[in-house]
């Protein structure tokens, strides 16, 4: 070991241990401490570890390392994984990417002795420290779920890298190696240590089983277990294995730093496995069809393949080989990689043999967890549309329209907007998704590689193009240049005259389908897929409707929007959710009730701060006659758990401040319902649940579900439609939702009001969008350019809370509702559009106005209720009208007053309570009535057409 590097080593440990080791022949193995939660089994403690003493490892048959070790500087990763930057560099030049990226960002920081550090952030975690000294080499560690723990990588060597990833429950992960063409890596380990010196060689630490345990790197250090397996396999040895999973004897050893030579016997027998899930028994010289973990089996044998690497395991394998599986079929080398993209048809879909093996409800959770996690989501960054990079919005929306690409991959595509033709970079079209979609650059005329001269829409077609369009009749003599649109209808640029339409010609889509070429998809057969959180398990059912009115639901966020949407599904679909969707909305209603729990735990933690103070101020006072002090005070309150508990409390309320709570699901359900039930069952919680109203962060929804925390947290738990909607959010993913509906006949038997009969044959689409994906100043609006309503949602009781401004100051949430309103009725894309205010959370409001006055709010200072001495219990609108009443009028006129000076119109205004299905079926009513005016105001004259003019005093009730 070099002096360089020892300086390093003593630098990074703070502690500044002595380490004697010789010269070049340095093993070292640390492990932090655990500091997860506790767990409701039993484990074995360790002895507490002298840190002079820390063990390190030797590696039985050292061998010399024959370089001289140097400190040059890692290279600057501006894209963190090796696969990931080849990726970008195929897609920038062009070419199909042919490797599996994965996504980390990178934080790099450059020490003044040429030291690269890079602190790799995947998730927003933070803690681990990758570090590496080597020429050409670099030095990759990814704590993907940031649990606090630190992870740390350190690799000294040329042209080889180290990798450290620490997943799920990752604590306290340390490598070093010293190693020339090696490759080292610690996946999602808890309490993994290991340490590699050889050349060529590759040492490979897993822990996959064993779920976040305090004390378990305790246990490795003490040597008298480990909670990981260690494995180390240096390649001259692989030629008498199948392959490089076999099982061998133990190279690493265990040493004490003082008393070398003492072996501890648990740590040297323990297992040792090789993990190159990317290289299969037959690369190895193994038969083909083995399993890449036991080597058993023949190519007959059922297996279960990573959706990453494509290895193969049996039966006896699959579970030891992916773990708890929460990103799906993955090895638990490849959790946190992105999928391999030939494999994204097969997301979801589960084996026969994975079937056997689990129960019903294991797998609904891992196939879910596979589609949705986010590791295995298509990355916008990945595709190129007319030589633009798409973003997160881009790619939703091409997701999300009506017609979509089929079987979307990373590369390069084309898209002509105008007539929708789109097809993969340099290739003739491959399918007409929808036209006017604001989704990449503009088309460029080589985008299909065309070579004839004549153009459509300035690309230059095809020779098979050329082909279809001459045997269709269209004249193309002179190469000219024409404009088609997405009806097919065309003309020659620089001519007013339609020339015709190329879809209406005879034949035209048998010669398509000759020439392999599109043609325009029956509506009946459009269908948006692969969007997860498209929350529409209906299938629009186009034929013989009218066309599609669409009404666009938004609003501020936490004004209802989603629990309208949730009573709309309710109230128009006959299956309102999917077995998929409950799915969803149970795994966010569980992580939502751990996060109320959290914000339970934070407030009994100050109540217990208060107490103790007042109790210190009274035991002061008590004494201060005799002694003057408080020492003696017992720092028991009634707010106080015991240490188990406050284990859980911490580990729980760590998540909460890093906002990565969702991290821990949804293996922490099944993992800590035992300790949910416990605490939940806790007085110190209770007395904390009993003053809920001083838990400000605790929405008054939460009471629904910690009544029930501890059903709620089982694994079969399975949500109610009231759960469902009260819950918070759709799903976690929280984005886009679209339904396709029309009100019901019930709504409309015996009623032959022509009007009604109306909005009956009409069919309605309900797009739901969050506020937060209309990016910035509602750019993303030119999407909607063409729904007919727009239904905007605020919540009345929103008048004295307050929210983030944006900026980082604080803003009244009304006023931050108004600014997100004019912006939406002020965009161009929106300029003639209709818009009905949906005016929320009534019930909310009634209960609020009793203690707090509307004038809260500067925007309402105007509001002087009339307070009549006669009111009855049963107030109506028209008579003696509540105080809630009359400040739901106040901020609907302030509203249509606003409306008015932006846009000279009218604005649409109905009362709602979310939670109560027949206001918001109401409202779905008025908003159909809205739209049949809006189709008789052109068949009115301009003096009859001054009756649906702005005046103040029309709602819906
Ligand atoms: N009491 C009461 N609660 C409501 C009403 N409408 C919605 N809620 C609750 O308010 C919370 C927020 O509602 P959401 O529908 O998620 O609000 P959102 O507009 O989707 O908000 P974001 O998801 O934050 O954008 C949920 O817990 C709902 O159950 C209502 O009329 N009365
Ligand atoms: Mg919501």
């Amino acid at each position: 070991m070099t002096q360089k590097m020892k300086a390093i080593l003593s630098r990074m440990m703070s502690i500044g241990a002595s380490v004697s080791v010789e010269e070049d022949d340095v093993e070292f193995s640390f492990a932090m401490e655990y500091s997860g939660p506790p767990v409701s089994y039993n484990l074995p403690r360790a002895a507490p570890i002298d840190i002079k003493r820390i063990p390190t490892a030797a590696v039985v048959a050292p061998a010399s390392l024959s370089d001289r070790v140097s400190l040059p500087v890692v290279q600057p990763l501006l894209s963190s994984d090796p696969l990931k930057k080849k990726l970008s560099e195929d897609l920038t030049r062009g070419s199909e990417p042919d490797v599996s990226p994965t996504s980390v960002i990178a934080f790099e920081q450059r020490s003044r002795d040429g030291i690269s550090f890079r602190l790799l952030d995947e998730f927003g975690s933070s803690g681990s420290l990758g570090f590496s000294n080597g020429q050409h080499g670099s030095c990759d560690s990814s704590d993907v779920i940031d649990d606090g723990s630190c992870v740390l990588g350190f690799s000294n060597s040329r042209e080889r890298s180290c990798k450290l990833s620490g997943g799920k429950g990752s604590s306290g992960t340390l490598s070093f190696s010293n190693s020339r063409d090696d490759s080292n890596e610690l996946s999602r380990s808890s309490g993994a240590l290991g340490t590699s010196k050889s050349c060529k060689e590759s040492l490979d630490i897993v822990d996959v089983i064993n779920p976040p345990s305090r004390g378990s790197i305790e246990s490795a250090l003490s040597s008298r277990s480990l909670s990981s397996e260690i494995s180390s396999c240096k390649a001259d040895d692989a030629n008498d294995v199948p392959s490089s999973h076999a099982k061998r004897a133990a190279v690493v050893t265990f040493l004490d730093a003082e008393s070398s030579g003492i072996i501890p016997e648990a740590v040297s027998c323990t297992t040792v496995e090789v993990n190159q899930a990317k290289i299969g028994p037959e690369t190895k010289g193994g038969r083909k069809g083995l399993c890449y973990r036991c080597y058993k089996g023949n190519r007959f044998t059922e297996k279960e393949v990573c959706i990453v690497c494509n290895a193969k395991y049996c039966s006896n394998c699959v579970l030891k080989a992916m773990g708890s599986m929460p990103e799906g079929r993955k090895c638990v080398t490849c959790i946190g990689v992105p999928i391999d993209e030939s494999k994204r048809g097969s997301l979801g879909k589960c084996s026969r043999m994975l079937k056997r093996l689990l129960s019903q409800l294991e797998i609904q959770q891992i196939m879910n967890a596979e589609k949705l996690c986010e590791a295995n989501q298509l990355q916008p960054e990945l595709i190129y549309v007319n030589r633009k990079q798409l973003s997160q919005e881009e790619l939703l929306f091409l997701q999300c329209c009506r017609n979509p690409p089929k079987n979307l991959k990373p590369g390069h595509y084309w898209y002509d907007k105008v007539s929708g033709l789109w097809g993969k970079g340099g290739q003739k079209p491959c399918s007409i998704i929808t036209a006017d979609l604001n989704v990449g650059g503009p088309i460029m005329r080589n985008a299909s590689n065309g070579n004839t001269g004549v153009l459509i829409n300035n690309r230059e077609i095809t020779k098979t193009e050329l082909q279809m369009l001459k045997l269709a009749g269209v004249q193309c003599a002179g190469k000219p240049h024409f404009w088609v649109d997405a009806d097919g209808s065309y003309q020659e640029e620089g001519q007013k005259n339609m020339k015709g339409h190329i879809w209406d010609k005879r034949g035209i889509k048998l010669l398509c389908a000759f020439l392999s070429l599109p043609v325009p998809v029956k509506p009946s057969n459009i269908r948006p897929e692969g969007v997860n959180n498209l929350v529409n398990g209906v299938v629009p059912d186009y034929l013989g409707q009218k066309a599609l009115q669409k009404l666009f639901l938004v609003g501020y966020k936490g004004s209802g929007s989603s629990t309208i949407f949730k009573q709309a599904k309710i109230l128009y679909n006959p299956v309102p959710f999917t077995k998929d969707e409950r799915e969803n909305i149970k795994l966010m209603i569980q992580s939502n009730v751990y996060r109320y729990l959290a914000i339970l735990l934070e407030g009994r933690e100050r109540f217990q701060e208060e107490s103790l103070t007042e109790m210190k101020k009274e035991q002061s006072c008590d004494q201060s006659g005799v002694q003057g002090n408080a020492s003696g005070c017992d720092d028991q309150t009634f707010y106080s758990i015991s240490p188990k508990l406050k284990a859980f409390s911490d580990w729980l309320l760590n998540f909460l401040v890093s906002g990565n709570l969702e991290a821990i699901f949804p293996a922490a359900t099944r993992e800590y319902a035992p300790l949910v039930q416990e605490l939940w069952k806790d007085a110190a919680i209770q007395a904390t649940f009993k003053r809920r109203s001083e838990l400000k962060m605790l929405p008054p929804i939460a009471s629904y579900f910690l009544e029930r925390v501890v059903e709620i947290c089982r694994t079969d738990y399975e949500p109610s439609n009231m759960d469902i909607l009260y819950a918070e959010g759709i799903t976690s993913s929280n984005g886009l939702a679209s339904m396709d509906f029309s009100f019901p006949l019930s709504a409309f038997d015996g009623n032959t009001d022509t009007a009604d009969e109306h909005g009956r044959l009409l069919r309605y689409q309900l797009i739901r969008v969050h506020a937060r994906s209309l990016g910035e100043n509602c750019k993303w609006l030119e999407m909607f350019e063409d729904v007919r309503l727009v239904i905007f949602c605020v919540a009345l009781s929103d008048y004295d809370q307050f929210c983030d401004d944006g900026n980082g100051a604080t803003m009244n949430k009304m006023l931050a509702s108004r600014r997100l309103f004019e912006s939406i009725v002020t965009h161009p894309a929106f300029k003639q559009m209709d818009f009905h205010l949906i005016l929320n959370k009534f019930d909310l409001l009634e209960q609020k106005i009793e203690q707090v006055p509307l004038t809260v709010c500067d925007w309402f200072n105007g509001f002087n209720p009339v307070t009549s001495r006669h009111r009855t219990n049963n107030n109506s609108i028209n008579n003696n009208p509540s105080i809630g009443q009359q400040a739901f009028y106040y901020i609907a006129v302030e509203f249509k007053r606003l409306f008015n000076s932006l846009t000279g119109r009218k604005l649409y205004v109905s009362l709602v309570n979310g939670l109560d299905s027949e206001t918001v079926d109401q409202a779905f009513h008025y908003s159909s009535e809205i739209l049949k005016w809006d189709e008789e105001r052109a068949y009115f004259s301009i003096s009859e057409y001054s009756i649906y003019s702005t005046e103040a005093s029309s709602y819906s009730h």
